[in-house]
């Protein structure tokens, strides 16, 4: 009985724990469901994305952050009807404390603000790259969990902030060969819904899920949209108001809607006049269906978009100034977006954009035999020392695998340390591109 619970991994106490030989059932290699293994091929992929992310947040003069991927479940309850919170891979752990894996980053650094305080200086343009959770059904087979960089700017009111991080995510793009020919970015404001409830006077609170409803425009019936909106106590005139300010085709439109007063336009205006001097006009339009699905946005939202409208939205963000109240710390303006590593990747592979990323290794050290080991050991460390990268084989193999492994690991340079050369105190070394070879006393290595 205690074996089979070993096998089964039932609790139970064992006289010994369980050893390879008790288990004959072979566990299952694949990875949990929704989630995926990274293989050196895979993993150097991911290297290179993040390298990318990390290189233009550090241009933009932005710090690394990070977060447990474990948060409080309090952080992400909102009662807005997201689809963030019914997918929330939340349980209750051995300390009967209700958790939840991180499903989005901008809570924790909501957390991680507050908890700073005044010991930081604003502005903070802080960016993080974390694993995000989510607990979907697999009918769907879709991913239950994927990578995101994030960018932040806090305590910056105007749209400068927005500009800015549409700048960062721009020139990100470009340096992976995505142009605005291939991608392109919705831009426009929440403030326009805002007006809109408030002209009818929908109370504050009810603004967030208004929101979250609207972003459900093409995901769900139209009838299913207008009994949410109604369930929010919205007039029928309010709800034909909210659906019919969506469908406006220009800034331009959207003036003589709202009047020019209204500080949304403004803000929407300065936005487009700062991307002319970004240089990235062409990169963005305005789209008054944006609104994005996350309850918090109060601001400029804005989502980039594959322009063949093969793919899913590759990233999106917007303005949040008052996500830092509803954990009961002090309101401070903020703004940011969220990248995913899956959609991206989609997109490079449509457009031929991959990268080839081999292995690479500058030596390969190996010994003629086995009393030799410790001396390619010392050849190893001292290449090493000079800031080299050194395969070093590690058991004694005849040449002809030596080569094989040279060209799977994409060596530049054999060493080959042989009794005759090593009693001269020299070692052989072949170029394995132009198959140049020569001797050298292993001091001059370098
Ligand atoms: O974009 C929403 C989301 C959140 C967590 C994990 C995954 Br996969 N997707």
């Amino acid at each position: 009985a205690e074996l089979d619970n070993a096998r089964t991994g039932r609790s139970g106490s064992l006289a010994s724990p369980p050893t390879s030989s008790d288990f004959k059932q072979k566990i299952d290699v694949n990875p949990p469901k929704g989630t995926r293994d990274f293989p050196p091929e895979e993993m150097r992929l991911r290297s290179w994305l993040f390298q990318n992310f990390r290189e233009v947040s550090q241009s933009f003069g932005f710090e690394e952050i990070d977060f447990p991927v474990l948060e409080s479940e309090a952080l992400f309850v909102r009662k807005a009807g997201e689809e963030i919170r019914d997918q929330l891979y939340c349980f209750e752990d051995r300390g009967n404390r209700r958790v939840a894996l991180r499903p989005e980053l901008t809570p924790s650094l909501a957390r991680l603000v507050i908890q700073k305080g005044k010991s930081v200086s604003l502005p903070l343009k802080w960016f993080a790259i974390g694993q995000c959770w989510r607990y979907e059904r697999m009918t769907r087979g879709r991913r239950r969990e994927h990578y995101q960089w994030n960018m932040d700017i806090i305590g910056v009111p105007n749209v400068t902030a927005e500009a800015e991080l549409i700048s960062s995510i721009i020139t990100f793009f470009k340096r992976i060969g995505i142009t605005a020919v291939d991608v392109g970015f919705k831009v426009s404001s929440r403030k326009v819904l805002q007006e809109v409830l408030r002209r009818y006077s929908v109370p504050d609170n009810l603004f967030g899920r208004v929101c979250v409803t609207i972003d459900k425009l093409e995901k769900i019936p139209m009838d299913d949209i207008k009994k949410e909106l109604r369930a929010a106590e919205l007039s029928e005139q309010a709800v034909e108001e909210l659906l019919q300010i969506l469908t406006v085709k220009s800034l331009e439109e959207l003036e003589e809607k709202l009047g020019s007063s209204v500080e949304v336009i403004a803000d929407l205006k300065q936005l487009f006049s700062l991307a002319e001097k970004y240089g990235y006009s062409e990169w963005i339009q305005f789209d008054a269906s944006i609104v994005r699905g996350l309850a918090y946005y109060t601001g400029i939202v804005f989502e980039g978009f594959d322009r063949e409208g093969k793919l899913r939205a590759i990233c999106g963000g917007g303005r949040y100034d008052r996500l830092l109240s509803t954990f009961g710390g002090e309101d401070v303006p903020a703004c940011g977006f969220g990248f995913g590593d899956a959609v991206i990747v989609e997109l490079l592979k449509e457009r031929g954009l991959l990268p080839e990323l081999s292995p690479q290794v500058q030596n390969i050290v190996c010994s003629l035999d086995q009393d030799l080991q410790g001396a390619a050991s010392l050849v190893a460390a001292r290449l090493r020392d000079k800031g080299q990268t050194v395969d070093l084989v590690l058991e004694n193999k005849p040449l002809k695998w030596v080569f094989k492994r040279a060209s799977r690991i994409n060596a530049q340079r054999l060493i080959i340390v042989g009794s005759s050369e090593w009693e001269k105190g020299v070692v052989g070394v072949k170029m394995l591109s132009s198959g140049e070879q020569y001797e050298i006393k292993v001091d001059e290595l370098e």
